[in-house]
């Protein structure tokens, strides 16, 4: 018998073959070719498994799925913020993710974010398009990363990673994260613990490397920003519903940050008028940070074999079991 696999999010034509390449035996995989709510439902009601990577598996998709065949919703990376895994527990269904497969991607993006800003490369180069030479215009506003105070809030995968990277720049890196690490692994990341107040009043850069959880849903804000130092920065590789978007555009309108660096909005894509976008020395990317094509057969290998594990009723392993 043939599983069914439906991938949510649309994708291209030449990714679809890579991945029949490497679809397991015994079963079929499927693309939704639009964001269309009703086209989402149809999927959840067709499919034996789905992947999703930005679209949202809500309670109704979890329970019109059940009731029809759905056994497994697989994140097709990390953060699960859109996918209820409540109401997944209380119908039965599985959901996995491909746990750390994009760390490093992030870890990239978001250091790449800082030396976009610190640099001040977007705004000369956006110069240079407009025929502009700003070379004494954007001097000024140009700064080193090394030698700088870095706080990473949340210090998983990803967070690790922009320590390791950073350690060429001679960076004193702080971070804040509900549970301290051992002291040898301190260490060996080269980061000392803080708590948020401290690591907003000392760093020139904060970067934002934790989930979207209740706990953290808006919590960089206007009194986060006040806390920050005059002239640091910002960046989110996060989620966009961990920083409330117009306090952001706030402090940096009023010099109090001198820029950020955002790969993750509120809403995706941002509708117009987000006043994120066009705000000088905030360099934006449309949520990117864990693309690496070079990774792309391995998170697409690892998600087939979890799923393929669960129609066979063998464990996931616990570093991507969710529910
Ligand atoms: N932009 C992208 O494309 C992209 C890609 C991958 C992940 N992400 C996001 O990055 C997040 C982190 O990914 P990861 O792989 O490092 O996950 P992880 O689970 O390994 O790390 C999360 C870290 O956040 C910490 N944390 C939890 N609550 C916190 C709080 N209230 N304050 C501070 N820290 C807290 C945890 O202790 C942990 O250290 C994901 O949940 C996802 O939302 C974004
Ligand atoms: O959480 C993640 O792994 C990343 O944000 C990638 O997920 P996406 O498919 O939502 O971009």
């Amino acid at each position: 018998m043939s599983h069914l696999i439906v991938v949510l999010d649309p994708i291209s034509p030449q990714r679809l073959e890579q991945m029949h390449g490497l679809l397991p035996d015994g079963f079929a995989l499927e693309t939704v070719a639009s964001r269309d709510p009703a086209e989402q439902m149809a999927a959840a009601k067709r499919a034996d498994f789905l992947v999703t990577g930005d679209l949202p598996v809500d309670a109704a998709m979890m329970r019109a799925g059940a009731a029809a065949r759905l056994k497994g919703v697989h994140k097709w990376g990390v953060g699960y913020d859109s996918i209820d895994i409540d109401t997944a527990r209380e119908v039965g269904i599985r959901v996995m993710r491909t746990t750390g497969s994009n760390a490093r991607a992030v870890a990239e993006t978001a250091v790449t974010l800082m030396l976009s800003v610190q640099r001040s490369i977007v705004s000369g180069h956006e110069g240079m398009l407009r025929g502009e030479w700003l070379k004494g215009a954007v001097g000024p506003r140009t700064f080193l990363l090394t030698g700088k105070t870095v706080g990473l809030v949340g210090l998983g995968f990803i967070g690790k990673n922009v320590a390791k990277l950073l350690r060429g720049f001679d960076c004193r890196i702080l971070y804040t994260k509900p549970t301290k690490l051992p002291a040898d692994e301190e260490r060996e990341f080269g980061v000392e613990h803080a708590d948020l107040q401290t690591l907003l009043r000392e760093s020139d850069v904060v970067s934002l490397h934790c989930a979207l959880t209740p706990e953290t849903r808006w919590m960089m804000g206007k009194e986060q920003f006040a806390a920050m130092k005059d002239g640091a920065i910002l960046i989110n590789t996060a989620r966009g519903g961990i920083v409330v978007e117009e306090d952001l555009a706030d402090a940096v309108e009023s010099g109090k940050l001198r820029g950020a660096g955002v790969d993750v909005f509120a809403t995706e894509p941002p509708p117009a008028g987000n006043r994120l976008i066009g705000l000088p020395n905030v360099v934006v990317t449309p949520h990117i940070a864990a693309q690496a094509t070079d990774n792309f057969d391995a998170t697409v290998s690892r998600m087939f074999e979890n799923i393929r594990r669960v129609a066979a009723g063998e464990p996931v392993p616990e570093i991507d079991h969710l529910v």
